[in-house]
């Protein structure tokens, strides 16, 4: 058995504005920092093996502030790529290391023409139902921007090929991410309709647990969730 936990940044200083943000990268608001502190002291004896942000920084700061809390003893180390930010020259020993990723398909949805404009304005020129489409409706895309049918499209593949192998071999999973690439996992694992995922939202800083078994998963209920 496995762990996988799904967990949408903290409220960013965007998302207090009510801007359209995608892939405008901005950090969590100081609130956002307390729902990330408070996601921690709930996961806080739940020992990862690895763990999985975009490379937005709200997701990677929502991680990293969520692990300080964290009482496995492992020191959460960004994994990069290249030179001198992937060799280092001592690896101290006995200090387990919990490796984090930066992936590009766990960012938000790409809000196109929309990004850094604010959403109740765009209701009112556009019509509330049209920005609504825009936002929650499965295959409709906003102007020059990303429909939650492509950020599946990229969030999915990406999902199959690393995270379910990790999860088969065992290992407890962390993935912090955004809301709309979350949604497209919840779609994909619960097996949510075209129809029905324009209703389901997930909260900031609320950790959603499943316990993958047998090749399938289980969603913990909000009381088991520690
Ligand atoms: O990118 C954004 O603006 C938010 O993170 C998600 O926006 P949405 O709730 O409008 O999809």
């Amino acid at each position: 058995m496995a762990v996988l936990v799904l967990l949408r940044h903290g409220k960013s200083m965007w998302n207090k504005l009510n801007l359209f943000t995608g892939w405008v990268d901005v950090p969590l608001a100081e609130e956002g920092i307390d729902e990330a502190l408070k996601a921690g002291e709930r996961l806080k004896n739940c020992c990862f093996d690895e763990v999985y942000t975009s490379v937005l920084i709200r997701s990677i700061q929502t991680a990293m502030i969520s692990l300080s809390k964290n009482k496995c003893g492992k020191i959460p180390i960004i994994q990069h790529n290249e030179g001198k930010m992937k060799d280092w020259a001592n690896m101290p020993e006995n200090i387990p290391v919990l490796p984090v990723y930066e992936i590009e398909e766990l960012n938000e949805r790409y809000y196109g023409n929309l990004q850094g404009l604010n959403k109740q304005e765009m209701a009112e020129k556009f019509g509330a139902e049209m920005v609504h489409r825009w936002r929650r409706s499965y295959d409709i895309n906003p102007p020059g921007g990303e429909s939650l049918k492509d950020n599946y499209e990229r969030t999915i593949p990406f999902f199959k090929s690393t995270i379910i192998p990790k999860l088969q071999e065992g290992k407890n999973i962390l993935i912090s991410a955004h809301g709309n690439s979350l949604r497209a996992i919840v779609k994909f694992i619960e097996n949510i309709s075209d129809n029905d995922i324009p209703k389901f939202e997930i909260p900031t800083g609320k950790p959603l647990i499943y316990d993958y078994k047998n090749g399938g998963f289980i969603k913990k209920s909000d009381d088991e969730n520690d």
